[in-house]
This record gives C-alpha cells, structure tokens and sequence, in this order.
C-alpha cells in the first residue's frame, strides 16, 4: 500500500547566511556574510489534515543539542516573539519546519545571528507581516544586541552598523539595546510582546572586490559569545581607541578597491580593542596573527578573530590552502585543536523568504 505524503496549503524556505564580524578593528561595527547558508523548509497544512499541530526536525550542525520545542529554539522562539507583538499568540496550525545548519555553532560565525534573523523572517512570512528589512533589523536587535551579524546576515556583503543613541524615554524601558549594548538579548517574558522602537539599527553596505574570499579555519571548540564579551574592558585607553580607529576608516574602503593593498589592507586589519583580551581564551591565535603574513603567504591580504572566535578569518585572494594549512598547524602544536577549515565567498543576498 502506498502513503501520499500530506499536501500543504503553502509552504516557503528561509535562507540566512553565516556572518564574520569585526574584521579586525571594526568591533561591534563590521560584519560579512559568508556563502553557508541556514536554512528553514516551512509547509502550513490545512486544520483538517491530520498531521501534528507542530512538528520540528533539524539536522546538521547542533542537531545533538538545539532544542526543538517552540518555546526554546532560538528561531521559533525568536519567531513567537515577533507575532506577538502583533497580538498573534500563536503559530498557524498544523506546522512543519525542517531546519538544514551547517553554521557551526559557538565558533564566531554568525550561528546565533543566522538563527535570530532566521526566526524574524519566519514570523514575518507567518503572519504575513511584511516588516520590510529595515523593521526586521530592529526585531533582530532586541535579541542579539550588537548589530555587526545580524546586520550582515539581513542585508548581505560588507555592511556596517550602528545603534542609534535612543531618547531617554525609551532608554528607562527595560531591554532596549544602545550604543552600550546589552550582555545578553531577553525573549519571552521579559520582552513581552513590547514592539521594538522604530529604527534601533542603522547600516550601510560598503563595496567588496570580488576577488577577496574568506577563508574560515574552525577549531573543534566552541566560545560561547558572551563569555568572549565578558573578558573584554569597560573602558580603554585613548592610544587604543585611536590605533582601531584609523585602521577601520582605512578598511572600510581599502576592501573595495580592486586590485586590493595586500599591505594596507593587513596593517588595516590590527586590532587592540579586542583580540588582544581574547587571547587567553584562544590558545594559538598570538601566534597565527603574527607569523601567518603576505610576505610569507602572497596573495593573504589580512587574518583576524572571526567574531568572538575561535574561528580565525583569512581574507585572500590566492593561496588559500597553504593559509588555511598554516593556521591549522599552529591551532593542533599549540592548542591541540583539531581544525577544519572553509573558503568562502562573501555573497550579496542576505536573508531571503521564497515560496516553494
Ligand atoms: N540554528 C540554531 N538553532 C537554534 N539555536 C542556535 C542555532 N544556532 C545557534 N544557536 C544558539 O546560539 C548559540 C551560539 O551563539 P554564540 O553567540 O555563542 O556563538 P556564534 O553566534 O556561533 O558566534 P559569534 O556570535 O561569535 O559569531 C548556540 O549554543 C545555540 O544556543
Ligand atoms: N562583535 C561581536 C561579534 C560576536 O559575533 C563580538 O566580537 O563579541
């Protein structure tokens, strides 16, 4: 006897790219999106279909560990909490969502962003909201509260972000991110079904030469984003703030201009505002940033932390296995991580909703 699998009344795929931020000295500014993808396969069923009212499957990267009930999957949960606050209490029943992550989790690579920015365009496309990107940004602030991954993840490319200074109204309210930005996102209760304030994030996207890839060498263990940020100061000295500075007004441009300044564009991409306080955490990275060099490696154009690491980013345009291998080696000598690594192309699309 055979089974027809049950037809959904519509179904559509979320697509949200990993991200690499920083770059360098551009912390809590700067953030790429990367050609890997999150991606959610959602089918709605008629009420009188008789499947479950919801029914979660993932597979890939986290699949051990990412809970799959609606309350606590990041993206569901992140999803909720956008409907609610358009008095929608609850997802369209029944519900399937099947969730592909080849983003590895807690490395510095947009995991947690791919999946917040994920969970705004799944409850934009179930409640047929229509927020628009920019909307859908301020949404994504209220969970994760530095703009450079989820900025990069929405938009796509190079993108720079800020948080806009809010009126002193709205900074009395609970939860809502400034420039100072808050040690954790709150969903559920403590964000209520509150909106968010109406332009939080604001961001531009700056030129790219295609010929630069990112190269990610992922060790085989995980910082969890907040105790990156924890070992980081309140407050710097004013050489530092300076030297970063400098470099990220110079960067910002330098990785538009085709042929790329391999010398520029590494000097560009020094960093004393976080990497240097990170160092403990990352046995291997003193050295990988000081030995794996253009001269030693033509065609590297610069290496940092990727995001709150342990990820390290290489951006080069030829070379990328022996880069890649150089890194590697230094993570297993003095670590003993095992590692392995991704060449990447840094795409224009960032997230997308399409009807399938
Ligand atoms: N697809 C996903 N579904 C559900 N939860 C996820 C998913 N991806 C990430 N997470 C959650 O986010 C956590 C990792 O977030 P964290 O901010 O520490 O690292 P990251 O986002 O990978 O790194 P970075 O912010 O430095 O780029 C995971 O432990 C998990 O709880
Ligand atoms: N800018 C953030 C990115 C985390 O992905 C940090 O470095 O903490």
């Amino acid at each position: 006897m055979t089974t027809t699998a049950p037809v959904p009344v519509r179904s559509f795929r979320v697509a949200v790219p990993c991200s690499t931020a920083n770059i360098g000295p551009g912390f809590d500014v700067l953030g790429i999106s990367l050609s890997l993808y999150l991606v959610l396969d959602v089918q709605i069923f008629s009420p009188t279909t008789p499947v479950p009212d919801f029914a979660m499957t993932y597979s890939g990267e986290g699949a051990a560990d990412v809970p799959l009930t609606p309350e606590e999957n990041l993206t569901t949960k992140t999803a909720l909490y956008v409907l609610s606050t358009h008095n929608i209490r609850e997802f369209p029943k029944p519900l399937r969502i099947h969730v592909h992550n080849p983003i590895p989790l807690g490395r510095g690579l947009g995991s947690s962003g791919a999946a917040v920015v994920a969970g705004v365009a799944l409850g934009d496309a179930l409640g047929n909201l229509k927020l628009g990107k920019d909307r859908m940004l301020d949404y994504c602030l209220m969970i994760e509260c530095h703009p450079d991954n989820v900025a990069a993840a929405l938009i796509g490319g190079f993108v720079a972000s800020y948080l806009r200074e809010p009126e002193p109204a709205v900074t009395e309210k609970p939860n809502i991110p400034h420039s100072e930005t808050l040690e954790e996102g709150r969903i559920g209760k403590e964000l209520g079904a509150q909106q968010p304030p109406v332009g939080i994030g604001h961001y531009v996207r700056l030129g790219w030469a295609k010929e630069i890839k990112a190269i990610a060498i992922v060790p085989q263990f995980e910082i969890a984003t907040a105790k990156a940020r924890a070992v980081l100061p309140k407050s710097y000295e004013r050489q530092d703030v300076i030297f970063n500075l400098q470099r990220l007004a110079v960067l910002t441009t330098a990785l538009g201009c085709s042929p790329p300044d391999a010398d520029l564009i590494y000097q560009a991409m020094q960093d004393k505002v976080h990497q240097p306080y990170r160092k403990h955490l990352i046995p291997g990275l003193p050295e990988i940033l000081t030995t794996i060099t253009p001269s030693k490696y033509p065609g590297l154009l610069g290496i940092c932390l990727s995001g709150a690491g342990p990820t390290i980013l290489a951006l080069a345009t030829d070379n990328f296995v022996q880069i890649a291998t150089a890194a590697q080696e230094v993570y297993q000598r003095v670590g003993g991580f095992d590692s392995f690594y991704k060449v990447l192309d840094v795409v224009e699309d960032g997230a997308t909703c399409v009807d399938t």
